[in-house]
């Protein structure tokens, strides 16, 4: 595809850690041109003082959103914002015929109810929301494909899910037997001040938060898990902040059905249900991931183990929570909405150590 048939992209939230590998994966992207960035504090700086290691190569302004003018300029939006602000753009976007990315929470929901409960605000785009795919390839691709709004799903989800997904899918563990062990590096929470990121608070320290239920992404995990068992259940969910810039390992522990699975088993499982999922890489026999192989890339790396004493299949899942659990979902939902490989413009080695 040469410039001329490169499609226009806009991405509202810039500034923001999301915003920021957008422009990078986007700027490498062979079938993309990045035409518009969008803010509010930033509004009216131009993006490379933001961010200086980028001067060279991006020279536009972040400007204030007007999504009359972002439709005018854009084929394709991503809008990469806080909870609770898609919702008021995404609809008049689609109406005026952009294709929709959002990585917050406010399409992933199938049942606004829920979203409501866990994030408070009130919907008057219900029809809208009902249209959305949630966007996370390995197990929607085929509706990826045909939408025109995505809700993407974010790192702690994205992790939990691509390790469950085979267990679930196959009926191999107890109902309500998935417990998940996730630690998240402190990029996760954001490039907006935060008292608990503070390099004095996270060093040299690790904690859980949001237990027993009280994180918000547990009612998202349940909702996926439930569509792939086809029933209601529960997971128990913990998540961890970690004192790392970057990077996401869930571990995952489940009860097996069967007591005579073994480990090989259950790896010839999981490297059939990912045969056709390029970003996912199912490890040998006794290999565990580091969140290191991950950084930087968009791949998911799982590791698979089951303990036959206490009947336990666990699962090791890394990825970049930016990137396979933000912004690199992003892409790979968009080169499926265009009918692109699914692979394009997205880096597949990490730098190592
Ligand atoms: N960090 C992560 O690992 C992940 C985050 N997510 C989700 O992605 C979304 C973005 O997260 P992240 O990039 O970390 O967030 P950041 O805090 O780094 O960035 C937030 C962005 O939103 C913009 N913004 C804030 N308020 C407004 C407003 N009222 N109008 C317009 N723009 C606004 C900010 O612009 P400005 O600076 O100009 O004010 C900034 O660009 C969130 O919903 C988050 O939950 C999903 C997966 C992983
Ligand atoms: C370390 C940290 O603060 N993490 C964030 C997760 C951010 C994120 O990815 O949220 P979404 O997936 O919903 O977009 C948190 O626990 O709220």
């Amino acid at each position: 595809m040469g410039d001329a048939e490169q499609i226009s992209v806009g991405i509202v939230g810039a500034s923001g850690y999301g915003g920021v590998q957008l422009v990078r994966l986007l700027q490498d992207h062979p079938n993309v041109k990045i035409v518009y960035l969008g803010g509010d504090s930033s509004a009216g700086k131009p993006f490379y003082t933001l961010y200086p290691h980028l001067s060279h190569c991006i020279d536009l302004m972040v400007e204030p959103i007007d999504l009359d003018h972002i439709a005018s300029q854009c084929q394709v939006v991503f809008l990469s914002l806080p909870n609770g602000l898609a919702l008021k753009m995404a609809p008049q976007l689609l109406e005026k015929g952009c294709k929709v990315l959002d990585l917050s929470a406010d399409y992933r929901f199938f049942n606004l109810d829920t979203y409501k409960k866990w994030y408070g605000s009130e919907r008057d785009d219900k029809e809208i929301a009902s249209t959305a795919v949630y966007g996370l390839p390995e197990l929607y691709r085929d509706r990826i494909s045909q939408a025109q709004l995505i809700g993407c799903p974010g790192c702690y989800v994205t992790a939990s899910l691509l390790a469950l997904s085979p267990l679930l899918k196959q009926g191999l563990i107890a109902t309500d037997s998935a417990i998940i062990d996730a630690k998240s590096g402190t990029s996760g929470g954001g490039r907006q001040a935060k008292t608990n990121l503070l390099h004095s608070e996270a060093d040299n320290a690790i904690s859980a938060y949001g237990v027993a239920g009280h994180h918000r992404h547990t009612p998202e995990i349940e909702q996926i898990c439930s569509d792939l068992a086809g029933h209601d259940l529960k997971v128990q969910f913990t998540p961890h902040l970690i004192p790392m810039a970057r990077g996401i390992l869930a571990t995952v522990y489940a009860t097996l059905r069967d007591p005579g699975l073994v480990r090989e088993d259950l790896i010839t499982i999981y490297t059939a249900f990912y045969r056709n999922s390029p970003w996912v890489k199912v490890l040998p026999s006794g290999t565990y991931p580091q969140t290191k192989w991950a950084s930087g890339t968009n791949l998911c790396y799982l590791g698979v183990e089951v303990d036959q004493r206490t009947n336990r299949v666990i699962v090791m899942s890394v990825i970049d929570n930016l990137i396979k659990g933000q912004a690199g979902q992003g892409v790979q939902c968009l080169n499926l909405m265009m009918g692109w490989d699914e692979t394009l413009g997205l880096p597949k080695l990490s730098f190592y150590p």
